[in-house]
């Protein structure tokens, strides 16, 4: 046995005070602390079902540790997960982040040699596998949290860990959820070895005591709370016999209804601790929220978890707060895993923004939807964690009951071009075949679909047309293509420009594109460094203002000196563009933006 998780471990100083152990003895997943260990030993591939909060993705890796079963991936679908988990198990552990406990998140290394649980996204673990192929999975175990978020990149990681399983014995792979559909995951893996089987571990909620209690209600009882009427509300939003037909969009009595009911639980609520998560599906919804509440900033701190603010930023809203009221207005970025301290209420729009591929216009698109029911049941799932906790829907019961039970994975909605290049740049063999390795996913997409990706590679010179029954080879301009730490679109948008010798501008312009908002446009409450900046960039070209937000932006900070790095690496002589086409670059850029 290994060392008990209230006891330092290895790690050489601490830079906080650990959690009080009591603060977990009491979560379900303990009591079953022995089957989960015994289980996993037993079988090569354990998928574990427990309510939300009830203590996986903080305590199953510790058991696998304690057992010397070691070292641990742990995957999580978003950056700002891995990150709050992470600094979670690290502290529950008495332990600096990086030492014992680390992560890896986009260019965000916190790993050392001496790591035996690292937290990773599974995007940078697919990026390790096109350089290492599955030796990339070389860990004793391998936990797939949150199995029921299905991005393309969590489906490919299955995949490749399906086949690694293929080949490898000693792997422990183990999924987590508190959706998943169990049927599917079985079947999934029926063909793994003879007699072999995924074994299924429920986790009741038995010792209720330990949960904090949640209550949920919908539209009708939210206004009837307000002393309003649900009728418009419900006949504009919840209406007609599918939701697929109702319109997905916020109007601005939506955002009344939010903000009359934040004022609500203000006025009823004395404890000023108890913090409001507000679920809204866009940036520009965060936004229009953040101006209503912003007139009443002696009363509320409001923060903003976007995929677009800095990690750092974001776990600022960990922070329980004495003096004002916590407001966080989050998209699903702050959907699952992870626990925000002392939320108390939810306030549910549910609606999310989705992507999806535009065949006809041959370009992604978004769409407002309705969540689905698991999405909504994870939302629940941020409060009652560590206190009890009220949840509003924002749509009548009858509409909620119509919702989907999951939503669509997104290998069948989006485009598979980035990815499908980059399995062609994959050294391995196993996995740089996409026709073969994508016929292998849980939900396998239309072979057309991957035709029709890989045409389009070849259209575009960054894939070679094979021989007959060869397979598809990267080009120089498709391996650089696939290097880049910027979207599809971009990374092709910057080599354009840099065969025009203007690669300076292209990359300006790549990270403008990616950049979710735009940076220059309205940052929230910095309003005056928009103005200083257009300013700025008119009569001093590429000088930065150091005080500048978009120059603050970790996107430009992070991006840009690794994207010039493997230009300059890979082709010396692209670099033309002098002083003058600068200036004119960051003027073009910004004409492009107001
Ligand atoms: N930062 C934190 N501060 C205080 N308590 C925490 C913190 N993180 C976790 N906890 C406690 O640990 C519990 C378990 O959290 P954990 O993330 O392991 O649950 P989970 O089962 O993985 O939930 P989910 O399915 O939502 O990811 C929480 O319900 C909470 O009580």
């Amino acid at each position: 046995m290994g060392e008990s998780p209230s006891s330092p471990t290895s790690c050489s100083s601490s830079r906080s005070a650990p959690f009080p152990q009591s603060n977990f003895a009491s979560l379900p997943v303990m009591a079953l602390k022995d089957k989960i260990v015994e289980k996993i030993l037993e079988n090569r591939v354990t998928l574990i079902v427990g309510e939300t909060g009830c203590g996986k993705s903080s305590q199953v890796p510790q058991f696998l540790l304690e057992e010397n079963i070691k070292p641990i991936l742990c995957t999580q679908p978003r950056r700002f997960a891995v990150v709050a988990v992470a600094k979670m198990v690290a502290k529950a552990r008495n332990c600096e982040l990086g030492a014992q406990v680390g992560y890896h998140i986009g260019h965000s290394k916190l790993i050392s040699a001496s790591s035996e649980i690292v937290f990773k996204t599974a995007g940078v673990l697919l990026d390790e596998m096109r350089d290492k192929g599955l030796n990339a999975l070389n860990y004793k175990a391998i936990i797939l949290d949150e199995v029921h978020e299905r991005s393309v990149e969590s489906d490919l990681v299955l995949v490749c860990v399906k086949q690694f399983l293929l080949k490898n014995n000693d792997l422990r792979l183990v999924l987590m959820s508190a959706t998943a559909d169990i049927a599917r995951y079985r079947d999934y893996f029926k063909d793994l070895g003879r007699g072999e089987r995924v074994e299924v571990l429920a986790i009741a909620n038995t010792n209720q005591q330990a949960l904090f209690q949640r209550r949920v209600s919908y539209l009708e009882q939210v206004t009837e709370l307000l002393g309003t009427s649900s009728d418009l509300l419900a006949q504009t939003y919840c209406s007609g016999p599918n939701p697929s037909m109702a319109a997905a969009d916020i109007k601005p009595e939506v955002h009344r209804l939010i903000f009359d009911l934040i004022l609500h639980i203000h006025e009823n609520e004395p404890d000023i601790e108890k913090g409001i998560l507000v679920f809204l599906p866009t940036y520009h919804d965060l936004e229009q929220q953040w101006h209503r509440l912003n007139p009443l900033s002696s009363s509320f701190k409001v923060h903003i978890l976007h995929g677009s603010i800095d990690t750092q930023q974001a776990l600022l809203a960990m922070k329980i707060l004495k003096s004002h009221r916590k407001v966080i207005l989050a998209t699903n970025i702050a959907e699952s895993s992870v626990t925000i301290p002392k939320v108390a209420y939810v306030i549910d729009s549910c609606r999310s923004l989705q992507v999806f591929w535009d065949a006809t216009r041959k370009k992604d698109s978004t769409e407002l939807v309705w969540v689905s029911k698991s999405q909504a049941n994870q939302r629940k799932g941020r409060t009652g964690r560590t206190c009890d906790g009220q949840i509003y829907r924002l749509v009548t019961k009858s509409f909620f009951n119509k919702l989907e039970d999951h939503e669509r994975p997104a290998i069948l909605r989006l485009s598979l071009r980035q990815q499908v290049l980059l399995m062609c740049c994959a050294e391995s063999r196993a996995i740089n075949d996409p026709k073969v390795l994508l016929q292998k996913a849980l939900d396998p997409p239309d072979p057309e679909f991957i035709e029709d990706a890989l045409n389009l590679l070849v259209c575009m010179k960054a894939l070679d047309r094979p021989s007959p029954r060869g397979r598809y080879e990267p080009t120089f301009y498709g391996r650089l293509l696939a290097s880049f730490p910027l979207s599809f679109d971009a990374s092709v948008l910057v080599l354009k420009f840099a065969d025009f010798g203007l690669l300076q501008q292209g990359i300006l312009l790549g990270i403008l594109m990616d950049a979710q908002p735009q940076p220059i446009l309205r940052p929230f409450g910095e309003e005056h460094l928009v103005l200083s900046y257009k300013l700025h960039v008119l009569a001093c070209g590429n000088n930065s203002p150091s005080d500048n937000f978009f120059y603050q932006s970790s996107v430009y900070r992070v991006r840009l000196p690794i994207l010039w790095w493997r230009l300059r690496l890979y082709c010396p002589n692209w670099s033309k563009g002098d002083d003058t086409n600068w200036k004119l670059g960051c003027i073009s850029v910004l004409a492009t933006y107001f």
